[in-house]
């Protein structure tokens, strides 16, 4: 049930939902004592493809924990699956997935699911494939993740079985020495070879199922960073040359990234390495194809993002921040080796950045809070990640406010969700384009390639050169919501709610107090 908005602003041709959106922001500029401020409006046109295409992922890591339980989670709630738990019945959902289970405030108690704004594709229509340097089939992967319960697993066995990895890029020098014994469904061949094997296997995947888009999306295991050489990964052109030439010190999630942009198919990063080296960027900017990431902002980080935001918008001021966590899958004994962590240091460590930055009142210049992230390997607890935070803030008049935070989950079922949201969000951002609305010959262009909008679900937010990085989470969400509005004919959500507190814009008819708000007197009334 989609939203449909009466308004002069809005027109839905058969094609497109075109509308008219006045842009208003600001552009400041401090000076010695002051600040000289300009407001601007852009008025744009919004237009967006109503046809919702037939979509393909293909997951590389496929056979990881995050890559079985989405797999799983795709199947399961296709088939509306249900099964029995300790504490009874659990159905399939998608929890933890904001375009599936999170709505958007309408009007006053109106709220409609963010999937009812516009056309976005469904779920149980997606195509699923993907490349694992392990050979395990999907319903075998699914069992050594762990993360789901037996007779769930077992019932998913005749869906997931047939559904076998491709030979995948692998490089040990990029990943911890304990891969090595996973990795028996390796490509031979030159980088190019490589690149050339993955981008027929998008072809093939694309004609196999007569697939309208594609969509290629990272979740295998972290590498190490890459470093920036002038001459081999700095353009394009250099990057490619490179390839040609099996430049040894080439990540296999650059050549992966390298293949579908190549084929035109937008290219997610769900890890923290440096995959978007600057010659790729260039690549996805020359050949307008979307690109995302860096690393899942699912759980630890995804609070701190919360946290922060809420201290420091309140005037407290954190001082030191404290994160803790060991989990015992694959992912952490990949993460227990030094440079693999460093990624995912580096990666969990920048989120306070712009919130701390954002109040000089607090912090002087440069000033940060102490910052550690500590991750440790602890076979034992599997895919169930205990995090501990601790958060030490100074409030009024010397005091301190102490946050200890305990929170264990299956790490793969936060992360899973977000893969979705990741795929189906990059999809619709596909089919939107904007265009000044006075001038006549102006041409609809689509968003910059760097997909920034991504980055709610992203620790490590990639962003077009010169632009900010946002971290605060219900900023990051309010920019996908209110675009999806301003496409949708509706005003951004303000939250000034002035209908109420303004006397001549009040409504005549008093406002019914939904039931649970009314209170009972002792006489009953
Ligand atoms: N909550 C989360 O689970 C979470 C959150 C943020 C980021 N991440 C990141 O997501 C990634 C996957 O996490 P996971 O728990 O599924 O890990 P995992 O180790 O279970 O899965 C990774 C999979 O990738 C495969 N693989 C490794 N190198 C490959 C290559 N070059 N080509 C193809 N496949 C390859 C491995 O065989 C494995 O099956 C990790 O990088 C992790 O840091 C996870
Ligand atoms: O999302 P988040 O909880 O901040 O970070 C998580 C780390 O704490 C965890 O150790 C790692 O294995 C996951 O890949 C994820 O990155």
């Amino acid at each position: 049930m989609q939203v449909v908005v009466n308004s002069p602003n809005v027109e839905y041709t058969n094609k497109y939902i075109i509308s008219k959106y006045d842009y208003q922001y600001v552009e400041a500029q401090k000076e010695e004592s002051s600040i000289a401020v300009n407001t601007l409006t852009e008025k744009l046109m919004f237009r967006t493809q109503r046809k919702v295409p037939k979509l393909g992922v293909m997951l590389v890591g496929w056979g990881g924990n995050n890559g079985a339980s989405f797999t799983a989670a795709l199947i399961a709630n296709k088939l509306k699956l249900s099964w029995t738990t300790r504490k009874g019945n659990q159905d399939a959902n998608w929890f933890g997935s904001v375009t599936q289970a999170s709505t958007v405030r309408i009007a006053d108690e109106v709220h409609v699911p963010m999937s009812h704004l516009l056309p976005i594709v469904d779920p149980n229509n997606l195509i699923i494939d993907g490349w694992d340097i392990s050979a395990l089939d999907l319903a075998a992967a699914l069992k050594r993740s762990e993360v789901f319960p037996p007779d769930l697993v077992e019932v998913l066995k005749p869906h997931m079985e047939k559904r076998k990895p491709r030979a995948a890029i692998f490089n040990q020098d990029y990943v911890a020495e304990n891969q090595k014994s996973r990795a028996d469904n390796v490509l031979n061949g030159s980088k190019l070879d490589q690149v050339k094997t993955i981008m027929d296997d998008i072809e093939e995947f694309r004609n196999q199922w007569k697939l309208d888009e594609v969509i290629v999306l990272w979740t295998a295991t972290t590498e190490r960073f890459t470093s920036i050489v002038e001459g081999i990964n700095d353009t394009a052109e250099n990057l490619s040359k490179a390839i040609k030439s099996n430049y040894k010190d080439i990540s296999p999630s650059t050549l992966y990234a390298y293949a579908a942009i190549s084929k035109g198919c937008t290219y997610i990063n769900g890890s923290p390495q440096n995959t978007f080296v600057p010659g790729l960027i260039e690549l996805a900017e020359e050949k307008k194809v979307f690109i995302a990431g860096d690393d899942f902002k699912s759980g630890q980080t995804k609070l701190k993002s919360v946290l922060v935001d809420f201290l420091v918008s309140a005037g407290i001021k954190p001082v030191s921040i404290v994160s803790y966590n060991h989990l015992g899958n694959n992912d952490g004994r990949n993460l227990s080796a030094p440079e693999q962590f460093r990624s995912k240091e580096i990666s969990k460590s920048n989120v306070v950045d712009d919130m701390v930055a954002s109040n000089s009142i607090l912090y002087k210049p440069g000033e940060k809070p102490d910052h550690v992230v500590v991750i440790k390997y602890v076979p034992y607890v599997g895919d169930s990640k205990r995090a501990m935070d601790e958060y030490i803030s100074e409030i009024m008049m010397g005091g301190h406010n102490t946050l200890v935070i305990h929170n264990t989950c299956e790490d793969s079922l936060l992360a899973a969700p977000l893969i979705l949201d990741l795929v189906l969000l990059a999809e619709l951002f596909s089919r939107i384009e904007v265009k000044k609305l006075e001038s006549e010959d102006a041409e609809y262009t689509k968003l910059h390639p760097v997909l920034s909008v991504l980055s709610y679900l992203c620790k490590a937010p990639l962003v077009p050169k010169g632009t900010p990085i946002v971290n605060s989470l219900f900023r990051q969400r309010a920019c996908i919501e209110n675009i999806l509005r301003a496409c949708t004919g509706l005003p951004p959500e303000t939250n000034m709610t002035l209908e109420h507190k303004v006397p001549f814009l009040m409504s005549q008819t008093a406002y019914e107090e939904p039931q649970s708000k009314k209170v009972k007197l002792e006489n009953g009334k």
